[in-house]
């Protein structure tokens, strides 16, 4: 395998990537922020146990970490240079491995460094922010929107706020956590925080890498989860954004009163309604099998008069097959629609599935269409509701207003 990615790469001139080398390279190709690029970079050089990922810049020259937006990464392998593969380092050595281990530690101890001054300033102006909301139901709750990469996060938090955010049909289209304000239905405000897309198998270096995109995961009063319902594959979306929310150590309280929202209905009705008209052809076609196959039997009945009681039992199996194959092509059409579910009943699927989805009886559940609008009024309710239980008891609070020392992490932050 590390053979090929040599070979392939001489062979089409191109750079060959694996997965993690790849999510690291659209992650730094869409990197705004310097915390972001930083990030990026970090993500890169802890890729490296068993790799060195190189930079080969328009210069020709190759650099480690700090990859340009141009630039192009390599991913290869340290132990096959070390036992004289054919590798990009010539000469090379467990000498120069070692040495190009260290070049990395250095550089990764001074982008922590970096990426600790960025947490630090962002730490100290959120301290600052709920210092400036001090008086009760004066405080702007954040909630934090997150789901797997294309969900529509950011579609969905632009239509909630009326402003614009980056959105695109393809990976990772966001990698810089966004605030955006948002009036709720009761007039209170909150901040709409769209986060980095997450994916299935997230290589836990990257999880640790952006862990101060996650902190606003971890520090919003809300969760809500936006799902895209027409993906195939929603179930393991699901399972994947849920595992690296653990992996963060997002409260398990969190994400029991978690939202969750089936995004992009719309396309399911598109779906439903093409559909439908194949069902439809196909009902017209099966009837015009039964025409055809009830005058076949009428030609039995008059040919076997004195055999009624076998021709009864021909045409009853014939007719429980036309049922049982229209019943499996209406299972195959759900299925073509959303993978499992039909957009009108949510709740008997969920039922279907067991624990594993939140029925909308659970009160939890918002089906939504960032792009038509589609029960976005029905979100906004439901972040109301389930913002307001813990506002009211922070108002009856009888330390509510009197002077309190910052918290832990604020005064770590302070010294
Ligand atoms: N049909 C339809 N398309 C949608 C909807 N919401 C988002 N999209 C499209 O889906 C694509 C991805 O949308 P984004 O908002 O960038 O998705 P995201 O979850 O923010 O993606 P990342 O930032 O990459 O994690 C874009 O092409 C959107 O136009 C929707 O409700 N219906
Ligand atoms: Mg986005």
């Amino acid at each position: 395998m590390r053979l090929s990615y040599t070979f392939l790469q001489r062979a089409w001139g191109k750079p060959v990537l694996d997965r993690v080398g790849l999510i690291i390279q659209i992650f730094n190709a869409h990197a705004q922020t310097k915390e972001a690029k930083l990030q990026a970079e970090l993500a890169a050089l802890m890729c490296k146990r068993s790799r060195l990922v190189r930079v080969r810049g328009h210069d020709g020259r190759n650099t480690f970490g700090g990859f340009g937006g141009s630039g192009e990464i390599e991913v290869v392998s340290a132990r096959g240079r070390a036992s004289g593969g054919r590798g990009f380092i010539s000469g090379a050595g467990e000498t120069e491995i070692q040495l190009q281990r260290q070049r990395i530690l250095e550089r990764k101890q001074k982008l922590l460094a970096e990426i600790a001054d960025v947490r630090r300033t962002r730490a100290m102006q959120r301290a600052a922010r709920k210092r400036n909301e001090k008086l009760p139901g004066q405080e702007i709750p954040t909630v934090a929107v997150v789901g797997y990469t294309n969900a529509g996060k950011s579609t969905l938090v632009s239509r909630l706020s009326n402003t614009y955010l980056y959105s695109d049909d393809r990976l990772f289209a966001t990698v810089d956590p966004k605030l955006r304000s948002v009036k709720l239905p009761s007039g209170r405000k909150v901040l709409l925080s769209d986060t980095v897309g997450f994916i299935s198998d997230l290589p836990v270096q990257l999880v640790e890498a952006f862990h101060a995109t996650l902190e606003e995961v971890i520090e919003a009063d809300l969760l809500v989860h936006v799902l895209d319902s027409s993906a195939p594959n929603l179930d393991e979306n699901r399972e994947s954004v849920m595992e690296v929310l653990r992996r963060i150590s997002v409260p398990e309280e969190k994400l029991q009163n978690m939202i969750e929202v089936w995004n992009k209905v719309d396309l399911l009705e598109e779906k439903s309604e093409i559909c439908d008209l194949e069902e439809e052809e196909e009902e017209e076609e099966e009837e015009e099998d039964i025409d055809a196959t009830c005058d076949q039997h009428d030609d039995n009945q008059v040919i076997n008069c004195n055999d009624s009681g076998d021709l009864e039992e021909e045409i009853n199996h014939d007719h429980s097959d036309d049922e049982q194959e229209s019943r499996l092509s209406f299972d195959e059409c759900s299925n073509t629609v959303n993978g499992h579910f039909t957009g009108e009943d949510v709740t008997a699927i969920a039922a279907d599935n067991g624990s594993k989805f939140q029925s909308k009886s659970s009160g939890l559940l918002v089906e939504t269409s960032a792009v038509t609008g589609v029960g976005l009024q029905q979100l906004l309710e439901l972040i109301d509701s389930k913002l307001k239980p813990c506002r009211a008891v922070e108002r009856i609070s009888f330390f509510h207003s009197k002077w309190r020392p910052p918290r832990r992490e604020d005064s770590d932050i302070a010294v």
